[in-house]
């Protein structure tokens, strides 16, 4: 049985007056993961979102939730959304809240959502606009999960917690997705977050998809090289045995990130030594501008219209 596709772009773009905010994104996110979509500043993260929860309506492509397009009314269900600003009433209570999400979504699961709020010794008769930044994001977190979607996209959620809430919500984020197969996708600048947490990435830079795939298959496709330049440059063999993503050099040494378009194994011998990069090695490699072509895995890669059909 082939599996579950929780969200697939097609060519999906945005162009604003100013110029194009995501450009040709293609990529399929396999059901259950739950995805880092990293980037930096302007690369188009908040406007793919928009696209995902319908809040901005793209130029070209098309982009479905679990096989619905998100243009119909059906997709509105299976998608919980949790903005940067968590925007809550203030005056609502806790319980008002709460009530809030019952009453707007036909799946509420009311007791999920109150175990998750008690977790944090918040009060259902609390107000809203009396509690910790930390608190309102658990409240949040409980009226996204109430909703029971198959897909919770979220925009950076721990951006305004301190690392004991961050802790706390993250291991409640991993768990409630883990019991309920819910598939997440986060964007998010705290890379120490992204390493603990996801298991599938997606890299935008300056609008377009750098990187996809599973973590667990885009790491081992890179290498971290050191060795001596040549006239200020990388040496030659390397340049023309491999895909280099980025590379510096200083003085007389250069580092690069390169990737084979086979196994590690497959890299070119020279005077120089390997070592294996980490997450954060990888992700900068792909942050910072290159020329070097976009890296979509198998996983990654939405069907061909043969298959879709
Ligand atoms: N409503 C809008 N009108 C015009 N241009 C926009 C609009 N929203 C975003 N843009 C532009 O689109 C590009 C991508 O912006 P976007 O907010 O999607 O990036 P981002 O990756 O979320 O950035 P950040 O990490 O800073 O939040 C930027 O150049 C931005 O100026």
């Amino acid at each position: 049985m082939s599996e579950a596709i929780a969200m697939e772009a097609r060519e999906l773009g945005k162009k604003y007056r100013r110029g194009w905010a995501l450009r040709d994104l293609s990529f399929r996110l396999p059901a259950g993961r739950v995805c880092a979509l990293v980037g930096p500043n302007g690369a188009g993260k908040s406007t793919f979102l928009g696209a995902a929860t319908r809040l901005v309506r793209p130029t070209t492509g098309t982009l479905e939730l679990f096989g619905v397009p998100v243009t119909d009314p059906a997709v509105l269900p299976r998608f919980a959304f949790l903005a940067q600003d968590k925007p809550l009433y203030k005056r609502f209570t806790v319980a008002e809240t709460l009530r809030t999400g019952r009453e707007l979504n036909p799946g509420w699961d009311q007791a999920a959502a109150e175990r998750i709020v008690r977790a944090g010794d918040i009060a259902l008769d609390a107000k809203v606009g009396t509690l910790s930044g930390g608190q309102r994001t658990r409240v949040a977190f409980a009226l996204a999960f109430g909703k029971r979607p198959q897909l919770l996209l979220l925009d950076e959620p721990m951006a305004d917690l301190d690392p004991l809430a961050r802790h706390e919500l993250s291991g409640l984020l991993l768990a409630e997705a883990a019991e309920h197969g819910t598939t997440v996708l986060m964007s998010s600048h705290v890379l120490a977050d992204l390493e603990e947490m996801c298991d599938f990435l997606l890299v935008l830079a300056g609008g377009r998809l750098r990187m996809a795939g599973d973590t667990d298959a885009l790491l081992p496709a890179h290498t971290l090289l050191t060795g001596a330049a040549e006239d200020g440059a990388l040496p030659r063999e390397l340049t023309e045995g491999c895909t280099v993503v980025e590379h510096r050099v200083t003085g007389r040494q250069f580092t690069a990130l390169v990737r084979s378009e086979g196994p590690r194994a497959e890299l070119p011998d020279g005077p120089w030594e390997t070592a294996v990069p980490g997450l954060e090695e990888v992700l900068l490699g792909h942050l910072r501008p290159s020329e070097a072509p976009p890296l979509i895995t198998a996983a990654a890669r939405p069907s061909t219209p043969l298959e879709a059909a």
